[in-house]
């Protein structure tokens, strides 16, 4: 079994155990069912910068990452940095997040947040709105492309924005539909953590236009980015650049402005 595999068959087990806790119909009276979401791909058609800025404790292609730092200052930070969305991971085991990362993030910033998580059941996607993300992903390697539609479709329901991930030519083909807004290539591996920015580039022209294009992990420097939206992409999701640092708002804002000079 690759990590991916592991990482899925644990969210099954998760998934079944929260949906007998607390039903879905419970998670519906949350007050933030009434938000109105901030569309992540509106935002990115028009901003300059195209940062996705992302909170990550820990990872199983790096372990720790920084793991002692407040969600709600991580937020303010790279919203006062002038990031265009924020991404916070929710899985405990395998990142170290929780869904209370995702509620706190929501509190702190107004900006569009992702939650970035390992989606298999429509549950977790009533789960996303109803802990305050504007933004789900949904990850091509991991589903059919009839769970594509009947997910994607449940949020644009819900007023979700959907990014889907692919890392290969068959999973884009696969998954090309109306109900996703952004299309996001993963420049690492999700089975064997390579990571090579050559991923975005040769599957950007396969991407159609109506969509806006994500190019997602290893980036690490302004010059990357500035090849990247030359092949089109819109929008930049980073990471590890930011966390590993002792203020990630801090790191995000002086990469911003560098990107923006
Ligand atoms: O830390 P990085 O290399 O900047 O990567 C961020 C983000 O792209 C990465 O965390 C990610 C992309 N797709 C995922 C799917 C699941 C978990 C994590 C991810």
């Amino acid at each position: 079994m690759n990590i991916l595999d592991k990482i899925v068959a644990d969210k099954r087990k998760e998934v079944d155990l929260k949906k007998s806790l607390i039903t879905i119909s419970q998670l519906e009276t949350s007050i933030l069912m009434e938000r109105t979401s901030i569309s992540l791909a509106e935002a990115l058609r028009q901003s300059n910068s195209g940062i996705i800025a992302e909170h990550k404790r820990r990872s199983p292609s790096k372990s720790v990452i920084n793991q002692g730092l407040s969600v709600q200052d991580v937020a303010k930070g790279y919203a006062d940095a002038g990031a265009c969305g924020m991404s916070v991971l929710t899985d405990g085991k395998y990142f170290g997040g929780s869904l209370d990362d995702l509620i706190l993030a929501r509190a702190a910033t107004n900006i569009p947040i992702l939650r970035k998580e390992f989606i298999i059941d429509e549950y977790q996607i009533v789960e996303a709105k109803a802990y305050g993300a504007d933004v789900i992903l949904l990850i091509a390697a991991i589903l059919s492309r009839e769970e594509i539609k009947t997910l994607s479709e449940l949020a644009k329901k819900l007023g979700l924005d959907v990014l889907l991930e692919v890392h290969n030519e068959a999973e884009l083909k696969k998954s090309l539909m109306p109900s996703l807004d952004m299309l996001g290539v993963n420049n690492r591996n999700l089975k064997t953590f390579e990571v090579s920015l050559e991923t975005s580039k040769t599957l950007s022209s396969n991407i159609p236009d109506d969509f806006v294009k994500v190019s997602e992990s290893g980036i690490s420097s302004v010059e990357a980015i500035r090849e990247l939206k030359e092949f089109d992409f819109q929008g930049f999701l980073i990471g590890e650049n930011f966390m590993k640092t002792d203020n990630p708002g801090v790191s995000a804002s002086g990469f911003i402005k560098k990107l923006e000079a």
